[in-house]
């Protein structure tokens, strides 16, 4: 266990939630039968993470005739489960952990670790676990010049100048703390991709980031752009229906898996902000899609094909897209390829409905992709915990097959019989010492990771694993921590965008209030086209007298959806126009309502400042100092965005504030002029 004065030391978050490296190594007896690198890796995690241990500890895959007689399941642990459980072998008493493949035995042994840090009894420890979502991969938006879409935690972890040659040590500690969780994938370059990921320069860089990974059961993948036989290979064109492009494409691959033997494929944003597609040629996405997947086909890759379009269709909805795009598809894509859908039909906001895609797709796995960086959610400064963000997606029902069809029930496959099954985390990773941009971020990885293994995991409890593992045992610490991050999402949803309203951030950065913006190139960059607030209302209507994207979910879902009475309050205005002095539940009207959630979102950030204080003497003066500091910084701008967003509602409604709110610090004309100009600037 670690001492009080242990965690006051110098920390600066390096090692995540892992051990500080420098612990004295425990003298432990860890045994292996067999050898290969992987069951090293996982000795050798044991030895470095666990303090002590009741028993000697036995690593061993199944297949192991030793262990023939203990009877451990075979086929419910797939090729990554695992089995760690007290057993006599050989006539001793020992803590075995096994599993079909010595990656599962890697994941086994971080289970145990994990178990031990969070208090486990070890005498008696028995875990037995499978991943449910069989692809679980960080989408890694790092430039080929080192730069980060999006990314709030320093420049890109990949070296692309030193690689192939020098293979940084960081790469096999960010390859550690991904195999604690169970990520096996990641893809290396942006969606916005270049063609020159595909040059022979640049596959041999990535076959060495994948021979680092390969021990730790990661896979690499790379984004392709779609013009690439154009750009590359000096084609006419990138049609995928001419056999030129195909076998272009064929060779690729055939190229790729020549250097790494263990691609996993591509990712692939087509015809979506301005990236090239099948459409250009008048093709489907299925086509272009189906394409790719038979290239990478006999090699056992896979193709994870972004459905985030938002392109010539339903000028009157974003939001519908993205399903009138692909709900007609649904059966015509390839087995080797998974459509990749974000959470939300629009973009990562705070709070978003899940996406209608979900559920709709029966013949097609889906695959769900989450944003770990927090672009909408005050990048690393803003202390915002995404792990109910996530799991409210994950437990929304969709209805496709009755009730208990679970987003998550369609994206683990099992709803519709599919055995391929994925989920993506867009990284908030970069070389910032503490990885992710600050320490609290730290946990919006860590909760992908527990909850891409296992999407029914509660949020609460991934927080208090983190919080024990990553600051210590002391329960108080840990107590006060969740209490943090628990609240934390809902107050960046109560200062940015309550009752449902989204994307009302300034332009290019993201960062600070802008609902005033109308006068961006494209209608649907705007604010003002999403909120639709006037002297009289505010909100978007959605039902049969709007766009109508509610008929775009089931019909269970569609009616309740249909009546701001049956909507939930938390999105009430994605899906209505209301007038301002609408009666809600409570009694009060909208505008109060709307008034309280802004304050809320002020007054939920205090709070965390103050239980922060609370921490003060438990943690190490570094982490509580920057996490302090963020807070502080998080204050003010929840103020800024409280602020400037009522100040314009009330330019459009004339409203007063109700009794004991306080006005706006600035005018509004004040706050336009402002546009937040410290953010750092990533235009589009
Ligand atoms: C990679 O581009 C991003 C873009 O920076 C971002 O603002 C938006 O969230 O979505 C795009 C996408 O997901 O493709």
């Amino acid at each position: 266990m670690m001492t009080l004065s242990e965690a006051a030391r110098a920390n600066d978050g390096y090692e995540l939630w892992l051990p500080p490296a420098n612990d004295p190594a425990a003298n432990l007896d860890i045994a292996t039968l067999g050898t290969g690198a992987t069951l090293d890796i996982a000795a050798g995690e044991l030895h470095r993470d666990l303090a002590t241990a009741p028993l000697p500890i036995l690593l061993a895959t199944n297949l192991r005739p030793e262990l023939a007689a203990l009877k451990l399941p075979g086929a419910a642990l797939g090729r990554e489960g695992y089995v760690v459980r007290r057993a006599t072998v050989a006539g001793r008493a020992v803590i075995l952990v096994s599993g079909n493949t010595e990656t599962g035995v890697l994941y086994g042994a971080f289970a145990l670790i994990r178990a031990a840090r969070t208090g486990a009894d070890l005498t008696t420890i028995a875990l037995q676990s499978a991943p449910k979502v069989a692809v679980r991969v960080l989408d890694h938006w790092d430039n080929l010049d080192g730069s980060v879409e999006r990314g709030y935690a320093g420049a890109s972890l990949w070296n692309w100048w030193e690689l192939p040659d020098y293979k940084d040590p960081r790469y096999t500690d960010y390859a550690r703390a991904d195999a604690s969780l169970g990520i096996n994938g990641v893809v290396l370059n942006n969606v916005n991709a270049k063609p020159d990921s595909l040059t022979p320069r640049y596959i041999a860089k990535a076959a060495a980031l994948a021979d680092v990974f390969r021990p730790w059961g990661i896979k690499v993948y790379l984004s392709a752009r779609f013009s690439a036989p154009i750009e590359l290979g000096g084609l006419k064109t990138a049609d995928p229906l001419d056999p030129a492009v195909a076998a272009w494409w064929k060779a690729k691959a055939d190229e790729i898996y020549r250097a790494i033997p263990d691609f996993g494929g591509f990712l692939v944003k087509a015809n979506s902000e301005g990236q090239p597609g099948p459409r250009d040629y008048h093709r489907s996405h299925a086509e272009g899609a189906n394409m790719l997947a038979a290239a990478l086909k006999p090699h056992g890759g896979i193709v994870m094909w972004r459905a985030f379009v938002y392109a010539e269709s339903d000028p009157d909805d974003r939001a519908k897209q993205a399903y009138t795009e692909f709900h007609p598809l649904d059966g015509k894509f390839a087995d080797n390829v998974l459509v990749q859908v974000k959470n939300g039909a629009i973009d990562f906001q705070p709070r978003e409905p899940f996406h209608p895609l979900f559920g709709a797709m029966p013949r097609t796995p889906i695959m769900l992709e989450l944003q770990i960086t927090k672009e909408y959610l005050g990048f690393a400064t803003h202390l915002a915990y995404l792990g109910p963000l996530f799991s409210e997606v994950l437990e929304a029902d969709t209805y496709a097959r009755g009730k208990g069809s679970t987003v998550a029930k369609v994206i683990d496959g099992t709803l519709d019989h599919h055995a391929l099954s994925g989920m993506a985390g867009v990284a908030n990773i970069g070389r910032d010492r503490d990885w992710s941009g600050s320490t609290f971020n730290q946990a919006n990885w860590y909760a992908f990771g527990r909850l891409a293994w296992d999407p029914d995991l509660s949020p609460e409890a991934i927080a208090r694993e983190w919080a024990q593992q990553t600051f210590g045992p002391d329960p108080r610490l840990a107590d006060i921590a969740v209490k943090m991050m628990m609240q934390s999402r809902e107050a960046v949803v109560d200062y940015t965008g309550p009752l449902g309203l989204a994307h009302l951030m300034g332009t290019g950065h993201h960062y600070g209030p802008g609902p005033w913006i109308k006068d961006l190139a494209r209608p649907e960059w705007n604010p003002v086209y999403y909120h639709r607030a006037d002297a009289s209302g505010i909100g978007f209507d959605r039902t049969r007298t709007g766009s109508n994207a509610i008929a775009q979910y089931s019909p269970e879902v569609a009616r309740r959806l249909a009546d701001p009475r049956t909507t939930p309050e938390s999105e009430l205005l994605w899906f209505h126009h209301l007038p301002w002095d609408w009666k809600m539940n409570s009694g009060e009207t909208l505008w109060h309502a709307l008034v309280a959630h802004y304050d809320q979102g002020v007054a939920s950030v205090a709070a965390m400042q103050a239980e922060w204080d609370e921490a003060r003497p438990l943690v190490d003066p570094e982490r509580w100092q920057k996490t302090a500091t963020f807070l502080a910084i998080q204050h003010r701008e929840a103020q800024w965005w409280r602020d400037a967003s009522l100040a314009y509602w009330m330019s459009l409604n004339h409203l007063p504030l109700p009794a004991g709110s306080a006005a706006p610090a600035h005018s509004l004309d004040w706050y336009e002029a402002q546009q937040f100009p410290w953010a750092p600037g990533q235009a589009r």
